[in-house]
């Protein structure tokens, strides 16, 4: 029977399924582990006498809770500093390999795992963490799971779970300006179309001509919100662009095994005729880029548009319209202003998102000879050490420098307000994130999700610009 390369994945990696449905057991073959989601787990095996099953499989990474300013200084908030040294300790005493705060390697969990080669096709993949699903940019089956899973996970290395169903979505055409149409706003585009509950209980496959003439970086970026369009994960079949970007990564497989492994990642695509429970098609041919007005990231508008008036939404649902309501009091905007005129006070490129060697190098590209406009404070996160060390060679520090941006050491950041990068209450930012909910980037902030070229061009002008003009 012709398979999806989701149920390919699956159906190697299950150890146990009952007949009739119910939950399978499913091998795990790569555990991430960050500070937020771990000390009760690690609490849990202790408690349990149990040690870690697969201590070689399992990786841990300081990224919510660090500071991206001078690490040499110590962690002032308390929560923070205490949940760092839980995780060295727990790493210390069950034998993980960790990067901490101060390692080269240190980044957040879903840039690093690419970076070191931890991400490979064909695997599966958790972490406690919902943003796990970038690692499907590579053809892995990759999820992100609560504490208690996490526990299981580190005491097994298998996880119970339903099979979840299988979505096709269909990425037709090519963009005419892909330096100004990113692959942030293709994804913007598709959850603002199927919703924020748009692929509930599903694995997303993103295919066709779109999809193969992106780079590895981009796929990311993609395969990264499909959990904001709801979904269990996402995942883009393997080809040439993710052998080459694998190749000679540390923990990637080296010579005979690695040409012996493309020769079994290369089958890892679906069938022909392999049928999806779901599908849906888009043409980006004619995409614009993609601004958020409201609060999440289905809320959603051409840079080109205007803030709707909630009475868009009648037609659909009542909840709808009253979640547009609420949304417009938060985010303090007046329906039918064009977005171009939204000003803002703050913009921030990074997150597991946007915050990659190739996203910071379009984002120089339009800073470049230009200053941040007076009434904003704008930075720059590279997401690890290694990015950061990288765009440094290449001088985009010093772009963004001249600029007026801050430069900062790697970490989730102002993504959300889980360490001292936050927005004061009111202040209004373009951010390259994914999530845009109430008090997301600190209580009282407002988030405007944006591609890294749309949060430089905004940081520039001060406001919302189509940047199709710049590009
Ligand atoms: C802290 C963590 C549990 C959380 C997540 O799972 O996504 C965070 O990374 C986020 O982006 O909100
Ligand atoms: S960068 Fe943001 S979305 Fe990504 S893991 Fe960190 S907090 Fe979550």
């Amino acid at each position: 029977m012709p398979k999806t390369i989701f149920e390919k994945i699956w159906d190697s990696h299950i150890i146990y399924e009952k007949e009739g449905g119910g939950l399978s057991l499913l091998y795990i073959d790569r555990h991430l582990v960050h500070e937020v989601t771990s000390p009760q787990a690690f609490d849990g095996l202790r408690m349990n006498n149990r040690r870690v099953r697969r201590p070689d499989l399992t990786f841990a990474t300081m990224d919510h809770n660090v500071p991206t300013s001078d690490r040499s200084l110590p962690i002032v908030d308390q929560i923070s500093s205490i949940q760092i040294q839980t995780l060295a300790q727990n790493c210390k005493e069950f034998g993980i390999t960790l990067f901490d705060m101060h390692s080269p390697d240190q980044g957040i969990v879903h840039v690093i795992g690419p970076d070191l080669g931890l991400t490979l096709p064909g695997t599966t993949i958790v972490c406690g963490d919902s943003h796990t699903s970038t690692h499907g940019a590579f053809g892995a089956f990759a999820l992100g799971i609560g504490t208690s899973e996490v526990e299981h996970v580190l005491a097994t290395q298998t996880l119970w779970m339903d099979k979840p169903k299988t979505f096709a979505i269909n990425l037709e055409g090519r963009r005419r300006n892909p330096h100004a149409v990113t692959a942030k706003d293709m994804i913007l585009y598709v959850i603002r179309t199927i919703g924020t509950a748009g692929g509930t209980g599903t694995v997303l496959e993103y295919r066709g001509e779109a999809m193969s003439e992106l780079s590895m970086e981009n796929r990311m970026t993609i395969c990264n919100m499909s959990i904001e369009a709801g979904a269990r994960a996402g995942l883009i079949a393997p080809d040439r662009t993710t052998f080459d970007f694998i190749r000679g990564r540390r923990y990637a497989p080296k010579g005979e095994q690695f040409e012996k492994a493309v020769e079994y990642w290369s089958c890892l695509r679906t069938d022909p005729n392999a049928k999806f429970d779901k599908s849906i098609s888009f043409d980006v041919g004619s995409l614009a880029p993609q601004v958020s007005w409201g609060t999440n990231p289905g809320m959603v508008v051409d840079v080109t548009g205007a803030v709707p008036h909630p009475d868009e939404f009648a037609k659909g649902n009542e909840n709808e319209r009253k979640a547009a309501v609420r949304a417009l009091e938060y985010m303090a905007l007046e329906p039918g202003t064009p977005m171009t005129d939204v000003r803002l006070d703050r913009v921030f490129i990074g997150s597991c998102t946007n915050s990659r060697l190739e996203d910071l190098l379009e984002a120089s590209m339009v800073v470049k000879g230009r200053k941040v406009s007076p009434n904003v404070r704008a930075m720059v996160v590279p997401g690890s050490q290694h990015v950061k060390a990288a765009a440094e060679q290449m001088g985009l520090d010093k772009v963004f420098k001249e600029a007026g941006f801050e430069w900062r050491e790697s970490g989730c950041s102002m993504c959300l307000g889980m360490n001292p990068d936050i927005l004061g209450p009111g202040e209004r930012c373009a951010s390259t994130s994914n999530r845009n909910f109430e008090g997301r980037q600190g209580a009282g902030g407002r988030t405007h999700l944006v591609s890294p070229v749309m949060a430089a061009a905004a940081a520039i002008e001060g406001h919302f610009v189509d940047v199709r003009e710049w590009l």
